[in-house]
């Protein structure tokens, strides 16, 4: 095939070339986009959330900040109250300003306020007197600590609530330690609450540092004093002092939804290492938010920082850019997948585009090669009958160019007028098939053609007429040449059986219908088989044709000679008025083939035997006529040969007979109806027996003893003298054995074999059976076989007889001298005795031959060193010649019939003694010949 009829590859799937870069990168860059618009967005949210959070925060942070500097605010008004009630009762005694500060309720109302305190200043050299009227005052252990002081003393007088540690800083003087002085001189001076720096209180001293500072309130003597300065230090009366812890101030401060918040607090705004006051539990290093507050508590300037802890919850929608980012992302890739489907699809159809262009075009292709290398020739022809195309097979019939053809008119230039009306039923729509034996168009070439024209349309539309040309010139002559083979005989050329019987069907109408009769005759040439057998087959073969020549030359040319197959022919012969005329065709045939054949440079005569059998007179069809014919022929053969017979109704009875014998012949051997009968072999010279020849009988139960001439050919044809030879070689055996065991028998019995079973291939494995099963060693077995069974196939039977002769059974060569063969095979063979055919001995006793066959017989026996026997020796005649020729020993009537085994048995007991004499008490002369009466019907 070529490649361009083959089918479309399999191709990658690839994007074309032609798929631009941009719709390739289309998708990427719509991914890259969406990411950075996503991440934009998510920037954004998350900017906007921080601000919304922060806003938050810093509002938070803001009522946080207000709260504390509220708290201080008031407890700076707590510290200023105390003060106003000190300055409005200067001789206030320490029960009533327990009375005044259990009022306030302290614990309850001011957390981180330990105690509202009240501090005298006195000079130092004064202090006596103070402690005096304190101890005046109910504070028996009041003492004035410590005692080593400055000019100015500030001591602690009043402390509620009481409380142990409140009541141990009673006395203290509060100028002796610097941070507490340094408050007090802010506190006189300002007029205005002051507070200390951060410090541990004395209270706290011994349970562990807490943070605190102390709030401290001047009192004066008169609030005039409070104008300057200096007029306050002149009025300074002392100190009402509020201790406060820092932690409790402010964890009593936020309410629990506040404390995600951390507050630290240090008291400087530089110094932000240690805090006063931290509500988380670590400080964190970058907050998400923190800011940083001043607040003035007394006169102090704290720092608060602000920072939202981890928890805090800080409003807004956190979940808004992870929503963003998602949502982004997702939007992305979808898009991006989106895109690459779409390119995907996109390059499909590109590549699915290309591939449909290529097919199409490879179609182009394919149709172009398929117009143009289509052994079919092709036109298209148009509406108007004018060639629109051709291809070369068109012109190579049409016998004209392509050129001369395209535009050409049809219907015009057509040389069969059948053409021209197919073409018009084409042009109308119908399609047509005929066959021409003309040009296809005129002046073109002649030929055998079939055509077929078929309109081709669209939509009813007539587009073209298809023109189909073969040119089936070598198919006809094929089919005509078949035909020759079928109805007539390969090798003589002569019409077959087939034919014959077509001829005879004809021959019979025409008769009827003119009152003629017709005569069959059937011919066989006589011993043809052995013309084959000895000289080749294709030395046959020329023979036939030679008789069918001559055969053709003696009838008129309205009578048939026919071949029905191997040498059998038949001749019909029409306008027979008289069974006479059928007579003079058979003479005829006689005749013709009497003058000797020269085939290969050998000159022979071939007779025929010829059957005649007439119609209506023997049978009215073919069949009865050739049946009738046949039967007739094997009459003519029966009657000597070379002649012809007219069928008569007794020779139909006879051939029934035949096929009635072959029927019992089935049955025979199973119903034990065959028999052996012994010939006696005997020595010319002394009239000793020196062998036996079986020979087989069948005992028929209606038509009594049958002889092998009668149904041997039966056997023969049906293959039934296989089965039959098996038995006869048991048999032989088995009478062999009984021999050897009565009378010590020494002498070989023979035994015929037919063609057929030395063909079969078994012989020799079939004869060492039955020695073997009877105990026999071999000598005592001979094996005939005819001359013409081993010409058949020289060197099978070369092989057999190897094969018998190693088993040790002798082989004696048949009916010698009637074969055609020359006897140059002789020596090849294993043989060892000639038997001369008993044709030769009965031409001797009637004088037709001088004995010249036999003799030359004997000769050739002395020289290969083989023994000679003659057959059918009935004459003492015969006998006397053959002792001149010295032949060594006979068979005969003379002797014996063939009798059964049982009359041999005197016989053979007289041999015995015989051989127990001496050799000078045996007779010189033969005994003489007795032949002994056969029992049952002579065989
Ligand atoms: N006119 C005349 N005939 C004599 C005379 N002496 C013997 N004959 C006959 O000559 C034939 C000799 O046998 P054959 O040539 O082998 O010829 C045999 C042999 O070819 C064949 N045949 C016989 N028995 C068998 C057998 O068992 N197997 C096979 N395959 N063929 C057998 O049948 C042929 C005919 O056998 P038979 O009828 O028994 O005929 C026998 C025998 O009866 C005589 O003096 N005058």
């Amino acid at each position: 095939m070529s490649a361009a009829l083959q089918g479309p590859r399999a191709e990658p799937l690839t994007p074309p070339s032609s798929v631009p870069t941009l719709a390739r990168r289309a998708p990427w860059l719509a991914l890259a986009v969406g990411l950075g618009l996503t991440l934009f967005a998510w920037d954004q949210s998350v900017h906007a959330l921080k601000s919304e959070q922060q806003h938050r925060f810093s509002l938070r942070v803001g009522a946080l900040h207000s709260q504390l500097a509220d708290r201080l605010a008031v407890y700076e008004q707590v510290a200023r109250g105390a003060a106003s009630v000190v300055t409005a009762f200067p001789a206030i005694h320490s029960a009533e300003w327990r009375h005044f500060v259990d009022g306030l309720r302290i614990p309850e109302r001011y957390p981180g306020i330990i105690a509202v305190a009240y501090a005298r200043a006195t000079p130092a050299n004064r202090g006596q007197d103070l402690v005096a009227a304190m101890r005046a005052d109910g504070a028996d252990n009041f003492r004035i600590w410590p005692e080593s002081a400055g000019a100015e003393r500030v001591v602690n007088i009043f402390a509620a609530p009481a409380s142990e540690g409140n009541n141990r800083a009673l006395g203290f003087d509060m100028m002796s330690e610097a941070i507490r002085r340094n408050a007090i001189e802010r506190a006189r001076d300002s007029g205005e609450p002051t507070a200390t720096r951060a410090i541990t209180l004395k209270i706290d001293e011994t349970s562990g540092a807490q943070p605190a500072f102390i709030l401290y309130q001047a009192t004066y003597r008169d609030d005039r004093a409070a104008a300057t300065p200096s007029a306050r230090r002149a009025g300074f009366t002392g100190v009402v002092l509020t201790p406060v812890r820092i932690a409790p101030l402010i964890d009593g401060l936020f309410t629990d939804d506040q404390r995600d918040v951390g507050v630290e607090i240090y008291d400087t705004p530089a110094a932000t290492e240690f805090p006063l006051y931290r509500n988380g539990p670590q400080r964190q290093d970058a907050p998400q938010f923190s800011a940083m507050q001043s607040l003035m508590v007394g006169g102090q300037a704290w720092a608060v920082r602000y920072a939202n802890l981890a928890n805090a919850d800080l409003g807004g929608q956190p979940w808004v850019p992870s929503a963003v980012l998602v949502a982004g992302l997702t939007l992305s890739l979808a898009l991006f997948q989106m895109m690459r489907s779409m390119t995907a699809t996109r390059a499909r159809a590109l590549i699915l585009a290309d591939r449909i262009t290529a097919s199409l075009r490879r179609q182009e292709v394919e149709r172009h090669q398929l117009f143009t290398q289509a052994p079919l020739g092709i036109a298209l022809i148009d509406h108007d009958g004018l060639i629109m195309d051709c291809n070369p097979a068109f012109a190579q019939a049409a016998g004209l160019s392509r050129a001369e053809l395209i535009g050409a008119d049809m219907r015009l230039r057509a040389a069969d007028q059948s053409a021209v009306v197919a073409l018009d039923a084409a042009l109308q729509g119908d399609s047509g098939k005929l066959e021409i034996d003309q040009p296809l168009l005129m002046g073109g070439r002649r030929g055998h053609f079939s055509l077929h024209v078929q309109p081709v349309t669209s939509d009813r539309e007539f587009l073209f007429a298809l023109v189909f040309v073969e040119d089936v010139g070598d198919k006809r002559r094929a089919e005509q040449h078949i035909q020759y083979l079928a109805h007539f005989d390969a090798l003589t050329g002569l019409p077959n059986r087939v034919l014959l019987f077509d001829r005879i069907a004809q021959a019979l109408k025409e008769a009827r219908r003119d009152g003629d009769k017709v005569a069959v005759l059937f011919i066989d040439l006589d011993r043809f088989k052995v013309i084959n057998d000895s000289l080749g087959h294709s030395f046959g073969d020329e023979v036939l044709r030679s008789v069918a020549r001559r055969l053709q030359a003696g009838v008129r040319e309205s009578d048939t000679v026919g071949r029905l197959g191997g040498d059998e022919f038949l001749i019909v012969a029409r306008q027979v008025k008289d069974p006479s005329d059928a007579a003079q065709v058979a003479e005829k045939v006689v005749a013709h083939l009497a003058s000797p054949f020269n085939v290969g440079g050998q000159s022979f005569v071939v007779t025929p035997s010829v059957g005649i059998s007439l119609f209506p007179d023997d049978a009215e069809d073919a069949e009865g006529l050739i049946r009738c014919a046949d039967i007739a022929m094997y009459n003519a053969k029966e009657s000597g040969r070379n002649g012809y017979r007219f069928v008569t109704r007794e020779m139909g009875t006879k051939s029934r007979d035949r096929m009635d014998l072959e029927g019992n012949l089935r049955h025979a051997i199973a119903q034990g109806e065959l028999f052996l009968v012994y010939q006696p072999q005997v020595d010319t010279a002394n009239g000793h027996i020196v062998g036996m020849e079986a020979l087989i009988r069948w005992r028929h139960p209606h038509e009594g003893l049958i002889l092998p001439g009668r149904f041997l050919p039966v056997a023969e044809e049906t293959g039934l003298v296989v089965a039959m030879g098996d038995w006869v070689l048991n048999e032989a055996c088995a009478q062999i054995r009984r021999w050897k065991d009565m009378f010590g028998l020494d002498i070989p019995v023979a035994v015929n074999v037919s063609g057929a079973q030395f063909r079969d291939g078994q012989l020799p494995i079939k004869v060492a059976r039955a020695l073997d099963a009877n105990g026999l060693t071999g000598p005592e077995l001979e094996i005939e076989v005819t001359e013409s069974t081993l010409i058949e196939d020289i060197d099978g039977a070369t092989a057999t007889l190897n094969a018998l002769k190693e088993r040790g059974v002798l082989i004696a060569l048949d009916d010698f001298g009637t074969g055609y063969s020359s006897l140059s095979y002789l020596h090849r063979l294993p043989i060892d005795k000639l038997k001369i055919d008993r044709s030769f001995i009965h031409d001797l006793s009637i004088g037709v031959s001088n004995a010249s066959v036999p003799r030359a017989i004997v000769g050739l026996g002395r020289s290969l060193g083989l023994s000679v026997i003659a057959e059918g020796v009935e004459t003492e005649e015969q006998l006397q010649l053959l002792r001149d020729l010295t032949c060594e020993s006979y068979q005969g009537f003379l002797f014996s019939r063939p009798v059964p085994a049982e009359q041999l048995d005197p016989l053979l007991a007289k041999l015995t003694a015989l051989r127990a004499l001496p050799i000078s008490a045996m007779p010189v002369s033969p005994p003489p010949a007795q032949p002994t009466a056969p029992a049952s019907p002579a065989p």
